[in-house]
């Protein structure tokens, strides 16, 4: 659960969509969030840095926090491209994405640049949404070994009552057709809760491929989900947020 102690449910729209086709999609949730029964979950939107202000400005009273997909180490200076911690602060963002698979093996991100971004991050008071995951399908343990590593290089020197949310997404299982199996998911989520309790402020949350009908599945092991692709559709998202207030509801 999260700090609130409600299902955490996460959704990065990546480069999918343009600003117009954004500001419908937020539109669209802005509405369908309203029309929800007195549910408990916390949500938070990752839209590209240039629809931030657009996010910001469309779910102000929804309850529905804002996040960037990326930010830079430096708070300010000669870094030409770059966006920083405090910068994302002022815009309205409560969170920001670090360490996502993409940019790990798309641009050559390096388990020190995340560590940088992660402290950078905590120091501006935002709740980093780190994203660790293994590259290839093996066995659980061999995943929650992978994991450890880029969490123990990510954390380190970072206090360990912060607000962090970890992203646990495994590689194989980013823009496949389904998720992780349910029990494989269960298995590597406690080894990571093991390996993560000396920060009891931290959220595990699943991403890969996740959409409806996985969070129950999940049984408590997980914090939430974090959604990409299966979120596009505001129905599907309608329906995990659904899930994710029947889990509070068991866990009482
Ligand atoms: O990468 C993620 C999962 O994307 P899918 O499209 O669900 O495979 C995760 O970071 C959420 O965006």
């Amino acid at each position: 659960m999260s700090g609130t102690g409600s299902p955490l449910i996460g959704v990065s729209l990546k480069m999918y969509m343009g600003l117009e086709r954004t500001r419908g999609w937020m539109t669209e949730l802005a509405a369908m969030v309203g029309t929800l029964p007195l549910i408990p979950y916390e949500l938070f939107v990752i839209p590209s840095f240039l629809s931030i202000g657009d996010a910001v400005r469309i779910l102000d009273n929804t309850g529905v926090g804002v996040g960037a997909q990326d930010v830079f180490w430096e708070d300010s200076g000669a870094y030409t491209g770059e966006v920083s911690a405090p910068m994302l602060a002022e815009a309205g963002c409560s969170y920001v994405e670090i360490g996502h698979a993409e940019r790990r093996a798309l641009f050559g991100e390096t388990d020190a640049d995340v560590a940088l971004k992660v402290k950078a991050s905590v120091r501006a008071g935002l709740v980093p949404v780190l994203c660790v995951g293994e590259v290839v399908e093996g066995d659980p343990g061999a995943a929650v070994d992978a994991c450890a590593l880029q969490l123990d290089a990510a954390l380190d020197g970072i206090p360990s009552d912060s607000d962090l949310v970890i992203a646990y997404e495994p590689v194989w299982a980013i823009g496949a057709q389904q998720p992780a199996s349910p029990p494989f998911i269960r298995d590597v989520a406690r080894g990571l809760r093991q390996h993560l309790a000396s920060f009891p402020n931290a959220s595990l949350i699943y991403g890969g491929s996740a959409g409806p009908g996985l969070l129950g599945k999940l049984e408590g092991t997980v914090d939430g989900l974090f959604l990409g692709r299966f979120a596009h559709d505001i129905g599907a998202l309608h329906d995990v947020l659904m899930e994710a207030g029947l889990a509070a509801n068991n866990c009482e």
